[in-house]
């Protein structure tokens, strides 16, 4: 094996990343290295990327990038019991601790001390990367590795979409973005019936139709209330789903959801929120989930499942694939553009 690879940098607190050459790593106890066969681009990593706010307060370069992940175990550290050369494996992003109240609870996807691979240390853009055993996910051998690197965040869909009942449920998304994106097939997939789409991004309304949204609207030229309304006889949706992290896009989507009905918010919004808490949700009796990362371990059997089942319509999403990294940079604007669904990688040319 090489003793050393390529990776995708982010070499210092600047916009953008490097290709550098660095030393393929050792796995150290209850740890696994892995050759790395998809990985796809995140929002995080584009965050990451143009250096926000956020990135600012919770990077710390240089660290290669990237947490969508399959690969294969080629070598396996001190202490790991339960893999072995040749496992065929995706990752869970966040390490957890086990020991704090969250985690005793059975609760963790929303650990206190959870630390992010690609985020809080190296990550996946490489030809190989070092996976804690606690977080590998076995797949099936015969799952495409770019259905395998989109577990992660399939697990957000999931996540999102089956917070409640779903299956024939008019529903709104708000957001056709990647994980909106996602969030379609996996309303479809589900039963929900009519899946509206809320979105101001041609290619994306485009490619929502084509994963198989209902209706598309775009929020800048219709009134998605208005819309809403008139598809659903002036009910409103029983089930929102957020997926854009735009404040005007959640006042929309509250007033277009029916009283008593079901909202689950995975977007993250750039600032603060100001909004009619009284009218908009407290009268409504409605019933509002905040989704983060993934319930561990049972979304990820049910994100693989629902792959295998042969329902998610995942090809019209994944609209940009890479032999080798060279053209990280292109990628990279391409999805700060909104000209993409989800970007994968395969590191190996060969
Ligand atoms: N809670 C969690 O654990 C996680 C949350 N996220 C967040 O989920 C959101 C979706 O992720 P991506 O799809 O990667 O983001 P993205 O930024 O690529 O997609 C957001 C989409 O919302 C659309 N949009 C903007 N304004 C809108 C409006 N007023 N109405 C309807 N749509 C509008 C944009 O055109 C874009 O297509 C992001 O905010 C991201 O930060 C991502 C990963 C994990
Ligand atoms: C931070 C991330 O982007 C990650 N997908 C997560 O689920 O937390
Ligand atoms: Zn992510
Ligand atoms: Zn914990």
């Amino acid at each position: 094996m090489a003793e050393k690879m390529p990776a995708i940098m982010k070499t210092k607190p600047a916009y953008g990343a490097e290709l550098v050459e660095v030393d393929v790593p050792k796995p150290g106890p209850g740890e696994v290295l892995i050759r790395v066969l998809a990985t796809s681009i995140c929002g995080t990593d584009l965050h990451i990327y143009e250096w926000n706010e956020w990135a600012q307060s919770r990077i710390k370069p240089p660290q290669i990038m990237g947490h969508e992940v399959a690969g294969e175990v080629v070598e396996v550290g001190p202490g790991v019991e339960d893999l072995q050369e040749g496992d065929y494996i995706s990752a869970e992003t966040h390490i957890v601790c086990r020991k704090c109240y969250a985690c005793r609870h059975n609760r963790y996807h929303v650990c206190q001390n959870t630390k992010i691979f690609g985020v809080d240390m190296d990550g996946v853009f490489a030809t190989y990367a070092i996976v804690p055993a606690q977080n590998a996910w076995k797949n099936p051998k015969d799952m495409k590795p770019e259905y395998a690197a989109l577990q992660e965040p399939l697990g957000n869909a999931v996540d999102t979409v089956l917070a409640g009942p779903i299956a024939g449920r008019s529903t709104l998304i708000t957001g056709a973005g990647p994980l909106g994106l996602l969030g379609i097939a996996v309303a479809k997939a589900a039963g929900a019936y009519p899946v509206i789409v809320s979105e101001p991004s041609e290619f994306r309304r485009k490619l929502a139709k084509k994963v198989g949204a209902d209706y598309v609207l775009n929020p800048f030229e219709e009134d998605p209330v208005e819309v809403v309304m008139s598809i659903t006889d002036g009910a409103g949706v029983e089930v929102f789903l957020e997926f854009s992290g735009a404040p005007k896009a959640l006042e929309q989507g509250l007033k277009a959801t029916t009283p008593g009905g079901r909202v689950s918010l995975l977007g993250l919004f750039p600032r603060d929120v100001t909004l009619d808490f009284n009218n908009l949700i407290i009268f409504k009796a409605l019933e509002v989930h905040g989704i983060t990362g993934r319930h561990l371990w049972e979304t990820w059997y049910t994100v693989s499942s629902l792959i295998q089942s042969g329902k998610l319509n995942l090809d019209p999403i994944i609209t940009h694939k890479y032999k080798g990294f060279d053209k990280y940079e292109e990628a990279f604007e391409l999805m700060r553009a909104g000209k993409t669904g989800k970007v994968v990688f395969f590191p190996h040319k060969g």
